[in-house]
């Protein structure tokens, strides 16, 4: 049966986020994700996980300037140094919270850039960080973003950052599945799973095409959560999707994983 994670950047956002935690504690859930812990000491977030029983499983490196269009920093050609601080720094805080994953933002490709050369630098940065987590256990998860929600990200189909994974090369680095891209980009869900099978780490869901609740639209998420118990993934799903409405009123799909 899945573990979920409940995403404090897009759950219970009628709170003010450092709320969340107890919110999603009553709501149910013992594991939390939520984008970038940095606004926020080390400390102040892990009394939030130890007061309210949680764990944290998931959260990303620094997005760059996003007011500026970035979005990951660690594919840009030049900006290797400020991809090696964020990415030490996000060591500092995956050892603080206990995290056991870290999800490496790559970044947007502007048109016209040479596509190889983002590419590599994203390589050799990723490779950098699976050398500095690996004696940690700390694992690293790459994610493709599709078109409708991050135009030019570096990678949109899940086939894409699964080429990017076996490049890499590293034992510690695997696919973020995030099915609610994957069904914008790739679908053929149950397929691609299998294909995927053993290379993703983490998986996300929200429902396709308007990323709410998963009791609705076109994705069947029992037949997900089905085929991922058949393969044995024993990893967390993370809630990774816009509520409807407030978010315990929709949280009625939840209750027979509690
Ligand atoms: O947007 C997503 O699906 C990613 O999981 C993320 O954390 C930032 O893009
Ligand atoms: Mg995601």
């Amino acid at each position: 049966m899945p573990k979920f994670a409940a995403n404090l950047s897009m759950m219970f956002t009628e709170l003010p986020f450092l709320d969340r935690f107890e919110a999603a504690a009553k709501a149910g859930f013992k594991y939390v994700e939520y984008l970038f812990p940095y606004d926020y000491p080390k400390e102040q977030l892990k009394v939030k996980l130890q007061q309210n029983g949680l764990q944290q499983v998931l959260f990303n490196t620094a997005p760059g300037n996003v007011q500026a269009g970035e979005w990951g920093v660690s594919a840009i050609p030049g900006r290797e140094a400020d991809s090696q601080r964020d990415i030490d720094l996000a060591l500092e805080y995956a050892l603080a919270l206990n995290c056991p994953n870290v999800h490496i933002m790559s970044g947007v490709v502007p048109p016209g850039e040479n596509y190889a050369k983002y590419k590599q630098t994203f390589i050799d940065n990723v490779r950098y960080a699976a050398d500095k987590f690996k004696p940690h256990g700390i694992k690293i998860l790459l994610e493709a973003l599709s078109p409708q929600v991050k135009p030019n990200y570096l990678t949109a189909s899940q086939f894409q950052t699964l080429e990017l994974v076996d490049l890499i090369d590293r034992d510690n680095v695997f696919v973020q599945l995030d099915y609610f891209h994957a069904q914008n980009v790739d679908g053929n869900l149950s397929r691609l799973t299998d294909a995927l099978k053993g290379k993703f780490a983490h998986v996300q869901i929200a429902s396709v095409p308007d990323r709410h609740e998963p009791d609705e639209g076109e994705i069947n998420y029992q037949h997900i959560f089905a085929k991922l118990d058949e393969i044995g993934y024993d990893g967390w799903v993370g809630c990774e999707y816009n509520p409807r409405g407030n978010t315990e009123d929709g949280l009625k799909w939840f209750e027979q994983y509690k």
